[in-house]
C-alpha cells in the first residue's frame, strides 16, 4: 500500500544544506502496522512529514496505493507529538475534530456521523463538548487521533505521538492504537524513540541510522496479537526483540555524537 523509494530530504538555510534523509527504502503492507525507529535527530520528522506529503522530498518516490505522493493525500491521516499545538483550545472536542473535514465533507449529516464515529472510536464520545485545556494529556492525544480517524483514512502516521505522556496513560494510547487498527483495519507507520514501544506495536520495525538517515535494519515482530502489556512483553520473543534493537540503536547514536 505505502511505497517509499530512494527517498532524500535536504533542508536548504542561509548557513547551507543539511541533508536530513539521505536514502530511505520501505514498504507498509495493507493492514500492517510498522515502527520507525532511529537516534534523535536521525531525520526521522522529516521522513515521516515527507511521506505524508508536507515536505517536498529531494530524491526517490513515495507512492500510497500506487498513487505519487507530492501533497497531502486523502488516505492519509497524521497525528503529531504535540497535541498541545494542534488542538485548539477556543473549541470544544467536536469542533476540533470537525474542523479539518469541514471543507472535504460536504453534508453536514455526514460530518457528524464522522465526529461521532471517531470519539467513540477513541472512547471520548461523552467529552465532546469540552474543551481541550480541560482534559488530561491522554485523553488530548484521544483528540488529536480522533481528527485523524474523522479523515477516514487507509492510513495513519504517528510521529512520536506519547513522548509527552506518563507511563500509564502511554500503555493505555498504545493499546488504544492497536484496537483502533485491528477494528478499523487501518494501515499504520509509527516513529517513535521508545524500543518496547516499538516492539509492542509492530508488525515490523525499521531501523533508520544517524543522520542522514538510511535503513539500517528492518525486523520482523513475531508476537501473537492480540497483544497485552503484561503477557506480551513478559515473552521471551519480546526480550529476544529489545536486545537486538538496543545494540543497533546504541550503535547509530554512537557514531552520531563521535
Ligand atoms: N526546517 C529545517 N531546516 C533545517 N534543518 C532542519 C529543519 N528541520 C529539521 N532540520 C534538521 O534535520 C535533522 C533531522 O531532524 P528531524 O526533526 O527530522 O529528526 P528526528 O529524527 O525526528 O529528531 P528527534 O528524534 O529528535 O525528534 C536535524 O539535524 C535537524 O536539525
Amino acid at each position: 500500500m505505502l511505497e517509499v523509494e530512494g527517498l532524500g530530504h535536504v533542508y536548504r538555510t542561509a548557513s547551507g544544506e543539511v541533508e536530513a534523509v539521505r536514502q530511505v527504502d520501505l514498504t507498509v503492507a495493507e493492514g500492517e502496522i510498522v515502527t520507525l525507529v532511529g537516534p534523535s535527530g536521525a531525520g526521522k520528522t522529516t521522513l515521516l512529514r515527507s511521506l505524508a506529503g508536507l515536505l517536498p522530498y529531494s530524491r526517490g518516490e513515495v507512492r500510497l496505493g500506487g498513487d505519487v505522493v507530492r501533497s497531502p493525500h486523502p488516505d492519509m491521516a497524521l497525528v503529531f507529538q504535540d497535541y498541545t499545538r494542534s488542538l485548539m483550545p477556543w473549541a470544544t472536542v467536536r469542533q476540533n475534530v470537525l474542523l479539518p473535514i469541514r471543507k472535504k465533507v460536504r453534508s453536514r449529516a455526514e460530518r457528524d456521523a464522522r465526529v461521532d464515529a471517531a470519539l467513540a472510536e477513541v472512547g471520548l464520545a461523552d467529552a465532546a463538548d469540552r474543551y481541550p485545556w480541560q482534559l488530561s494529556g491522554g485523553m488530548q492525544q484521544r483528540v488529536a487521533l480522533a481528527r485523524g480517524l474523522a479523515y477516514r483514512p487507509k492510513m495513519l502516521l504517528f510521529d512520536e505521538p506519547f513522548a509527552s505522556v506518563d507511563a500509564q496513560t502511554r500503555a493505555d494510547l498504545e493499546d488504544l492504537v492497536l484496537d483502533v487498527c485491528a477494528h478499523l483495519r487501518m494501515t499504520a507507520l509509527f516513529v517513535t524513540h521508545d524500543i518496547d514501544e516499538a516492539a509492542y506495536l509492530a508488525d515490523r520495525i525499521v531501523v533508520v541510522s544517524h543522520r542522514p538517515s538510511t535503513v539500517r535494519a528492518v525486523l520482523d515482530v513475531d508476537l501473537p496479537r492480540p497483544r497485552d502489556q503484561v503477557t506480551t512483553k513478559s515473552l521471551p520473543a519480546f526480550a529476544e526483540l529489545r536486545s537486538r534493537i538496543f545494540p543497533l540503536l546504541r550503535a547509530e547514536s554512537a557514531e552520531a555524537t563521535a
